[in-house]
């Protein structure tokens, strides 16, 4: 079997310029124009990259980026300081922190600290709850990207074994939670799972965020399974260059799988369009209109 490539790239193009629709109708309609502030701590390069792609897109769905570069020195003191006064702000509807911080600062702190209404990432507690008791929410951008890319080939995911292969708050868990909605029966694997290989063929929908290169095998794999690759890793290429390779091994996978995403080109560009959209919808509760269906 030769797999469908599930194409994130243009997946998130088409999300991108719906959200750029409704937007444009935002400001002809109500002079509301969404901002987002996105904060970065420290001059890690990767997370460099991150922002400058990020503040492309939001540029281009006629969004406003407010970027905030703070030193690597930043004190929690300083950094909750920001976070207040970018709540208090009425042209920001979201507020991203760019994971992870610096040392000296407490990760869990500083989202708490977030406006509810503004969070983006779906991180603060009251959101987390929110997801987990099934209510309307701010949902982390990562797993709901994830989501929308297995439903492009399987619209209906009711009934499947998905097989999630990480447990971290901004990625496994929440993409379990959004799973369980889908109502797909739903294992979380993580670094103490027994026989990793075999939970894995049992998978319908296999979820891989675990952060190792290429860890999971095509004899891992469910001939036919939908793969969705989330792992960003940055390894040795030619030329003394580095590359990135995701957390499956994606030759072995197209051979086995029914669809599989690409690294890059396919949770990545989601992610993106997903902190879009969750921007859109918190300028929009926050200006009390409508919820929007996308
Ligand atoms: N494309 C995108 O938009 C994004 C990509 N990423 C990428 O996704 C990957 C995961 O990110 P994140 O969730 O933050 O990572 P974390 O390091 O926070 O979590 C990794 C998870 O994988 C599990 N794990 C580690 N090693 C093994 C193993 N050998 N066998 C089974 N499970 C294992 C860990 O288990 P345990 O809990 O037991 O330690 C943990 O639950 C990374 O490559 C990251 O760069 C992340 C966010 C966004
Ligand atoms: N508060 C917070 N929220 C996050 O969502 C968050 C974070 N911190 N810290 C870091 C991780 C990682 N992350 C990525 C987003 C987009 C791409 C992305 O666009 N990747 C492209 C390009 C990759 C490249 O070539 O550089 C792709 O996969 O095609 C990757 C990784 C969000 N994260
Ligand atoms: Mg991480």
């Amino acid at each position: 079997m030769t797999a469908t490539i599930i194409d994130g790239k243009t997946i998130a193009a088409q999300l991108r310029g719906k959200i750029a629709t409704d937007v444009a109708h935002l400001n002809a309609a109500h002079g509301i124009v969404p901002g987002i502030a996105v904060v970065l701590v420290g001059a890690d390069p990767a997370s460099e990259v991150y922002v400058r792609t990020k503040a492309k897109a939001v540029a281009e769905a006629g969004m406003r980026a407010i970027d905030k570069k703070l030193p690597v020195t930043t004190s929690e003191a300083e950094l909750l300081a920001l976070i207040a006064a970018l709540n208090a702000d009425p042209a920001v509807h979201g507020i991203l922190v760019q994971l992870p911080l610096p040392p000296q600062i407490d990760s869990h702190r500083i989202i708490s600290a977030i406006d509810p209404g503004k969070d983006v990432d779906g991180f603060h507690p009251l959101n987390v709850g929110r997801l987990a008791s099934g209510l309307p929410t701010l949902a982390p951008c990562t797993p709901l990207g994830c989501v929308m890319l297995a439903k492009s080939v399987r619209p209906s995911l009711a009934g499947l074994e998905a097989v999630v292969i990480g447990r971290s708050n901004i990625v496994g868990k929440p993409v379990a939670q959004l799973l369980l909605m889908e109502n797909a029966t739903v294992t979380v694997a993580h670094s103490k799972t027994h026989d990793l290989p075999a939970v894995c063929r049992r998978a319908d929908i296999l979820v891989a965020a675990i952060g190792r290169p290429e860890m999971v095998r095509g004899d891992w794999i469910k001939p036919g399974a939908i793969v969705i690759d989330v792992g960003i890793n940055r390894v040795p290429g030619k030329e003394g260059k580095s590359k990135i390779v995701g957390d499956v091994a994606f030759a072995e996978a197209a051979q086995v799988a029914g669809a599989v995403t690409p690294v890059p080109g396919g949770v990545g560009p989601m992610t993106i369009a997903c902190l879009l959209l969750n921007t859109l919808r918190a300028a929009r509760a926050l200006n009390g209109l409508p919820a929007l269906n996308l």
